[in-house]
Parts: C-alpha cells; structure tokens; sequence
C-alpha cells in the first residue's frame, strides 16, 4: 500500500525491494522465475506483480514453516537459540515472525507458542481476509517482515505512520534495553504493529495479545506485540483487523511507544518492546542500542534470505542509515559459546598448544592459567601430566590418563583395579633357610599331610608349586627348594611371593644362609614367619635359636615382638597344623586380594621340554582367570593353552589367582620366572611374543657383557658374576705360579678369581679367544700382547692388562672387584688466551696482558704455554685479574692480565691453553 499510495502511486522494483530489505536484483530474479516480464529496477510493479511475489514468498513460507514443524518437533527446545533463529529465518515469510518467536522460545517460553501461530496464521489471515491486494501485498510484504520491523515499518508507511514511527522510535528510544532483550518479541512488535497498520483488524488481535503478554505494560503495548502474534493469526483472520485498522495503527502505535518505554523497565518491558514493535524495533535496533542490535545481528545470519529477519533491516534503514551503521558498528561480540569439554584424555606429556587445543581454549588463555599456577610457560613447552591435571582442574575439565600400553614391556605395567573388583586370594607362600635344616622335609610334609587328609589316591605332582587347605581356606605354596629361584626371580622383577617362612634346624641355630634368607625376605618387603624345625631332636633349643634371631630384628611375640615363630618337626609332622593357621592369620592380616574377572596374569614358575607334550610351563596365576584356549605370551614364548592340570594332577578348565597350574600349547620353552599374560588372541600373542625377543635381543646386543676390570664391579653388584675369570700370562713360569698363588687368595664380596688359563709367553691370539669365550681378563706380567692379539682384544673388548709389579696386579684386581678403582682423568681444554704484552713487575714476576680468544681462563685451570705450537711450559696460573681485581673465571673476547705458577719467561704472541682435569666415569 504505502509505496503504491506514495509519490505516484506507481510502485517500483527497487522500492519494493527496498521495504523488503532485498536488492533490486532479488526482484527481479523472482520476478524472472514467476514468469513476469521485467526490466530493471525502475520496472514499475503491478498490483498483480506484488501479489505473485507476495504468492511465492508465501509458498516458500509455508514449505519452509512445514518443514520446520516437522524438523521442530524432532529437535526439541534444545536446539540454541541463534539456531533457532537461523532456521526460522529460512523457513520463509513469516519468518520474521518466527524468528523472534523461536528466539523468544529459546528465551522464554510463555510467548513463543502464541507468537509463533499468530504470526503464520496471520500471513494467511491477511490474504485471505484483506480486501484489497494491496494489502495483500503488504501482508505479505509483512510475512517476511513480520518478522522483521519492516514489515510493519512498510505498514506504517502506508498509513503515514511516520509520526507514529517517531513516536515509536521515541518510545522505543526508552524501551531499547528492554527491545533488545527481547528480540524474539521485537521481530514480533514489529508485525503487529505493521499489521494494523494495513488496516487488518490486528488491532483486534492486539487486544488479546494485550491481555496475554504484557497485562502489566499498557494495553497498548501488549496488545500490540502479542496481539499482533498469537492474535494475529486468530484475529486478523476473523474480522477483528478491519475494525482495528486505522485506529490502532495510530493509537496504538504512539501509545506502543509508550508502552514500550514503560514497559522497558519491566519484564513486560519486553512485552513492550516486542509490542512496541516495530518502532521499538527500529528503536531499538537503532538506538535501542546494542542488545537489540544483538537481536538484529542475530538475526542477520538467518535473514540472509529474503524470508528473513532483514526485513527488520529495513525498518533499521528506515529508521535511517545511522541506525544501520550503529547497528554494525555496534555489533557487541557474539556471546562466546562455552565449548569447555567436560572430560579430556591424557596419552602422557603435551606442548601448551595441544593442551590448549585439547581444552577448546585459546593458548594465551591456558597460558594464563599457567602463570596464575605458578607455571611459566610458552606455547611449545611441553607440560607434564601433573601440570595438564591441574590446569584441567582450572577449568573444571576432567582427565582420564591413558598412558599407552607398551604391550610387548607387559610385565612393567602395574594394573590397578577397582577395589570393588578384588577378592580374597590364597597367599603364596615360599619357603627358605640353611643347606639341611629341613625345607624340603617341611615342604613335603605339608604337601603329603594335606595330599593325605584331603585327597583320595593322593597321588600329587611336582609342578613347582601346589596348593594345601585348612580351615577351607587355601594356601600356596611354591616348593622350588632354597632362596635361589626366590632371588633369581626377584632379580627378574616377578614378584611371586606374598610371605616367607624361615626354617632353622632347632638343634644347629641361625646360619649364614639363615641370615641371607632373612636379607632376601627382608629386601622383598615380605613377611617372615619363623618355623623353629627339628624340635623332635633331643638336643633342640628353640630358645637359642629365638634368642639369635633377635639379632637380626625378628622378636617372638611373646618377647614383645612381632614375629611370629612355630616349633615344628617336619619329620614327626608335629606343628604343621599351627604353622599353616599362622600363614593364614598373617594372609588376613595382610588382606592379599585380587580380581578375578579378567584375563590372566602371571610368572612362570619351571618350564621344561617334556618328550610326550613338547614344551610344559608351570605358571603361577596371579591376576585373572586362566582359562582353556587362552592365547598367551610367557616370556618370550607365546601359546594357547592346550590343556591345565592342578598340582594334584586334576585338569582344569579355568584357575583363578593364586593357583599354580601346569601348562601346554607352548611353542617354546620360556624361563623360570618369565611373565606370563594372556592376549586376546593366537595372532597378537605371536607379534607380542616375536617383539619381546627382539627387544631381548637387542638389549643383549648392547650389553655389553664382557667382563672388565673397570665395570666387574658392577657385574658383581648385579650379581652377575660369582667368578672372576682370569688368564695369566708372564714373562717366566716363575712369576705366573706366584701370580696365580696371590690371586686365588683374593676373594672380595663371594666372588673369587678362577684362573682358567695360564702360561709363559707373549699374550696370543688364542689367549684372546679364550678369553672372550669365557668371559675372562687377560693379566700380561712383564709381556705384551702381539700385534693379531692387540687386534682381537680390540675387537672383542678383551680387557687386558699388563703389569711388571706383582702387588700392582693384586692391588688392582682386588680394588677392581671392590668397586675401588682410582678414578680415571681426562684432560678437558676449557680456553685459550693470547698474550697481547707483557709487564715485567718486581716481586710479581711477568705479567701478561692476555685477550681470551676462545672459552674461558679459569683462575684454578691448569695451564700450558704454546709458543709457534710447541709447548714451552706446563704448570698452573697463578693469578688472573681483570684491571686490578682479581678474577675466577674471564670469558672470550675479555682482556685479562695473568701470571703464571713459577714461570716467567712468557712473550708477546704466546698462547695461554688453559685445561681441567675431569673424572670419566668407568
Ligand atoms: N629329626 C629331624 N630331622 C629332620 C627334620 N626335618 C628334616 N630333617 C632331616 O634333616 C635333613 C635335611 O633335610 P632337608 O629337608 O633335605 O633339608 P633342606 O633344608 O631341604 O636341605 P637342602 O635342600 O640341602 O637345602 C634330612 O635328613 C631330614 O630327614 C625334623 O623335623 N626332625
């Protein structure tokens, strides 16, 4: 109507366009499509041109609003509302409309539903209804408008509501803050407005949304904005428009702003605002400041189609350019949406930039962050996974580590189960002492006692282990006689033990290897339970065996102590029902658990090649169930399990922790206390197992294994080496026999010298074979080695060391097997300084004036002096200064004045090499 009615009544592409917020080239691509005849933008367009136009944005309205209802009631109220916005704004004309009701759903609840049919309705209701295409035009002009300001903005003008605008703009102008909240209702303000304005009879509609929304704000303005929504479609379809047209139009329009500026301060405000529509809108878009710029800006994204929101644009632009300009230029930053993730996982240590990434958070903000924690850092320093905790825990994200499993190190990987997980387990227990005081009788005496009450046949066999039961609780034991295989496990990492029992004979007492059991025990952190054997014997003395022991911190209870003995007699079986209660009074002590629920874990306890069923292992299962069929690794061996027979000769199908199985389906044979673990299948088993023994390999490889005097030490400490192996060679038969004599006599530690080869003579070849064969030293006493012999002892690492003193090959020998060697020297160069002059001061002796050309000159450095590259003097400094003071250290490219150690004869153009004496480590 209103551009129509103004200026000459013709209404053009380009203003049609213009009250659409559209370009004239949107139009005129519409109007191409619609098959309607059209130059350019000045084309004059037909009232029928407007209503085809006006057709297809409905039509395109209606798809879009029906493709939204479907699509709505699947997303739910979850979609955001900037979502929202943009969707609505696609769906077409009414979108306006709609966007601000979506917007408001995602805000407020209440008036969404209301707004959103009033406003589709009322697209529908105007064409139908209006009379006049006109006005048709602008409903649907308003549909898309609708939504947005323009719509009514076009309205308005129409009516010559432009004071009405001004007074809305002034209305609005108070109400901004309220408009811009309320963006949804904005768009929806906007429409009722307009549509009163066309004289629809929303006015009727505004009634009502008066009363729904904004009962607090003037009628007007609620009637207006929510009359315009929900009414609309109701209202406007049924007559109530017309009556309501013009009078409202005005009326209400002055009165929105009024509405609108009261409303501002309350939550009706918003209602106002909405109300105050379209004026608030362009208000409120312009003036009305940024919030609802916000709402303009959000709606933009969407409105980018002709549909949408823009149209509230246009108003904007009516309202004036500024309006646009601020509009932009005001644009507040989009809210940051909040992306913090609420759990992150953690594969180990990480630069500050992948942390950042990781935390969706910009690397100034995680550096921030550090700082505040103390953590000075940059973006590619790497942070540790207890700094990525707590600087999670900054930002409220939670972390699970997942430190990479390195399957094929299996054995190095502590499992942690859930507490709710573990059950009780038998405790496993081993048995130690001195050569005869009974272990392996006691052993079997368990065994065959047990094997006896509880077992029909009771025949057993030998797997290394077997379990007994008392009181229905079972114990293991594992029965590989003496501490031997207990260390040689220790030294390979399994831990199989849970608790030792020391037997001492009553009748002999504590004993070396009593007290190298109790060492092991001690160093494994296990408990110790004393069982005082022998007691039969008449000459047995408990007391002085308890008495001994305290010694080596082991107090019986009842001498206040913590200890627990138990006087048995293995071969009387006397005590053994006590000893066993004991082991199980200290296994619930202990509370010994494990989680059965998963796959097995364990150690290899023997291993053999039997003739009949090719490699067999007794295992140990320690975490897990072993069942039937498992694929596994053992070492670096790899199987399926085949078939599981029990200490008892039973075959299993599955064994829980604690359970001492035998074992077949072995490719290989693995080695006594090799880790055992189960893979999910044959394949994985295999590549683990194939890994393992290259890993092995390799660390074998670079080892380096030959024995010399510099690392026997260490070899002896890693217990390595119980014997020095030794080849002498001397000048004379004479000298090697008296070598021999004085080296046999040296014993340091447990280890002794085992001379393997002896003779007179130059060292050969052959002596240098085998000594890298036998993993020996070679001793040259006054000879050398030949040149072949040199060679190969190069090449093989063979240490050989020649002597012309006896004592010293002794001294070294023994120093060596000591870890007492003197360290090793080695000359480092620190720097070099030139002599630029030289001052001769009595008293003092020659001065010179030195420029350090390269490193430093250290006050304590030795030194020596190099004229023409041959060194004249070699001997220390005695002073160095910088000016008058003196100084510790002068760097290159400082001058200096030095004075040597009892040297005087130092000249121009000489050249100061200063140097340290370091210790190498052997
Ligand atoms: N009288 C008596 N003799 C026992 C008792 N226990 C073991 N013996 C004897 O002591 C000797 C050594 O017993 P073993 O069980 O072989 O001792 P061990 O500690 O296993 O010995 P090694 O395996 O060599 O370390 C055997 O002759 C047993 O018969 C006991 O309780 N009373």
């Amino acid at each position: 109507m209103s551009k129509q009615e103004n200026k000459d009544n013709k209404l053009r592409v380009y203003e049609y366009a213009k009250s659409l917020s559209m370009s004239s080239k949107e139009i005129i691509t519409i109007l191409k499509r619609l098959n309607v005849p059209v130059n350019n933008h000045m084309s004059v367009m037909e009232n029928e041109t407007v209503s085809k136009v006006e057709q297809f944005f409905k039509d395109i309205k209606s798809n879009a609003a029906a493709k939204r209802d479907g699509s709505e009631t699947s997303r739910g109220d979850s979609r955001k509302p900037a979502v929202s916005g943009a969707s609505s704004a696609v769906s077409a004309g009414s979108t306006q409309v709609n966007t601000p009701q979506q917007n408001n759903e995602g805000s407020r609840s209440g008036q969404n539903g209301s707004r959103n049919q009033g406003q589709r309705p009322s697209g529908q209701g105007q064409e139908q209804g209006q009379p006049k295409k006109q006005q048709e035009k602008q409903v649907g002009m308003n549909n898309r408008n609708q939504n947005t300001p323009n719509a009514s903005g076009s309205q308005q003008r129409s009516q010559g509501s432009q004071d009405s605008r001004r007074t809305n703009n002034s209305g609005s102008s108070q109400g901004n803050q309220q408009n811009n909240r309320s963006r949804g209702p904005q768009g929806s303000g906007q429409q009722s407005g307009s549509r009163p304005q066309q004289g629809t009879g929303q006015g009727g509609a505004r009634s009502q949304g008066g009363s729904q929304s904004q009962g607090s704000r003037s009628p007007q303005g609620g009637g207006q904005s929510q009359g315009s929504r929900s009414p609309q479609g109701g209202g406007q379809s049924q007559g109530s428009r017309s009556p309501q047209g013009g009078g409202q139009s005005q009326g209400s329009r002055s009165p929105q702003g009024g509405g609108q500026s009261q409303g501002g301060r309350s939550d009706s405000n918003r209602a106002g605002g909405n109300t105050g529509g379209y004026s608030n809108n362009n208000n409120a878009g312009n003036r009305g400041g940024n919030r609802t710029n916000n709402n303009n800006n959000n709606n933009r994204p969407g409105s980018k189609k002709f549909d949408d929101n823009r149209q509230g644009g246009f108003r904007n632009n009516r309202g004036g350019k500024n309006n646009r300009g601020r509009n932009q230029n005001q644009q507040p930053p989009r809210e940051k949406i909040d992306n913090t993730p609420k759990k992150i996982i953690v594969r180990g240590n990480m630069t500050v930039g992948e942390t950042a990434k990781l935390l969706h958070k910009d690397a100034s903000e995680v550096i921030k962050k550090l700082i505040f924690l103390g953590v000075m850092a940059t973006i590619n320093q790497e942070l540790d996974i207890d700094t990525i905790l707590l600087l999670a825990g900054e930002f409220g994200v939670e972390v699970e580590v997942k430190i990479p499993v390195v399957e094929d190190r299996f054995e190095t990987v502590e499992e942690v189960d859930d507490p709710a997980d573990l059950h009780e387990r038998p405790p496993v227990v081993t048995i130690m002492g001195h050569v005869d005081h009974g272990k392996t009788t006691l052993l079997d005496a368990i065994r065959s006692a047990n094997v006896s009450s509880g077992e029909a046949g009771g025949i057993t066999q030998h797997i290394g282990a077997y379990q007994v039961e008392i009181n229905s609780k079972k114990i293991t034991f594992l029965d590989t006689p003496g501490h031997e295989a207990f260390t040689a496990m220790r030294a390979r990492g399994a831990q199989v033990t849970d608790m030792t029992i020391i037997v001492v004979a009553a009748d002999d007492g504590v004993m070396p290897q009593t007290v190298e059991a109790i060492n092991h025990a001690k160093a494994a952190g296990l408990p110790i339970i004393v069982a005082v054997n022998k007691i039969d014997k008449p000459e047995a003395n408990p007391d002085k065996v308890k008495q001994e022991l305290t010694e080596y911190e082991l107090v019986p209870e009842e001498w206040g102590g913590d200890t627990i003995f138990v006087n048995v007699s293995a071969k009387q079986r006397m005590g053994l029902e006590d000893l066993l209660e004991m082991i199980l009074l200290v296994a619930e002590v202990n509370e010994y658990k494990a989680n059965p629920d998963k796959r097995a874990r364990g150690t290899v306890i023997e291993a053999e090649l039997d003739k009949g069923r090719g490699p067999v292992a007794r295992i140990l299962v320690q975490h897990g169930t072993l069942k039937v069929g498992d694929a596994f690794v053992a070492g670096n061996c790899f199987g399926r399990i085949r078939a599981m027979v029990n200490d008892k000769g039973r075959r299993l199908k599955e064994a829980g922790p604690s359970t001492p199985v035998e074992i077949t389906g072995l490719t290989e044979v693995p080695g006594a206390g090799d880790p055992f673990m189960v893979f999910e299948d044959e394949r994985k088993a295999r590549s683990i197992a194939d890994k393992r023994s290259i890993t092995q390999r390799q660390s074998e490889l670079n080892t380096n294994t030959r024995v010399t005097l510099d690392d026997l030490f260490q070899h002896i400490k890693d217990g390595e080496i119980k014997d020095l192996n030794v080849i002498i060679k001397g000048d004379v038969q004479g000298s090697v026999e008296a070598l021999k004599g004085s080296l046999n006599k040296i014993e340091v530690e447990g280890v002794r010298v085992k001379i393997i080869h002896s003779g007179a003579g130059a060292i050969t070849e052959s002596d240098v074979i085998l000594a890298a064969a036998s993993n020996a030293i070679v001793i040259g006493f006054n000879v050398r080695p030949d040149t072949q012999a040199k060679q190969t002892a190069e090449q093989e690492k063979v240490d050989v060391r020649l002597h012309r003193v006896i004592y010293n090959v002794i001294e070294e020998i023994e120093q060596a097997m000591k870890g007492m060697l003197d360290p090793i020297y080695k000359e480092s160069v620190i720097g070099h300084a030139e002599v630029r002059n030289t001052f001769k001061v009595s008293k003092v002796g020659t001065i010179a004036g030195c420029m350090v050309t390269s490193g430093k000159i250290s006050r304590n450095a030795e030194m020596r002096l190099i004229r023409d590259g041959i060194v004249i003097h070699e001997g220390k400094i005695d002073s160095l200064k910088r000016y008058k003071d003196d100084a510790k250290d002068v760097a290159q490219g400082y001058e200096c004045g030095i004075t040597l150690e009892s040297y005087s004869d130092v000249k121009e153009g000489d050249v100061i090499e200063a140097f340290i004496m370091e210790t190498v480590e052997r």
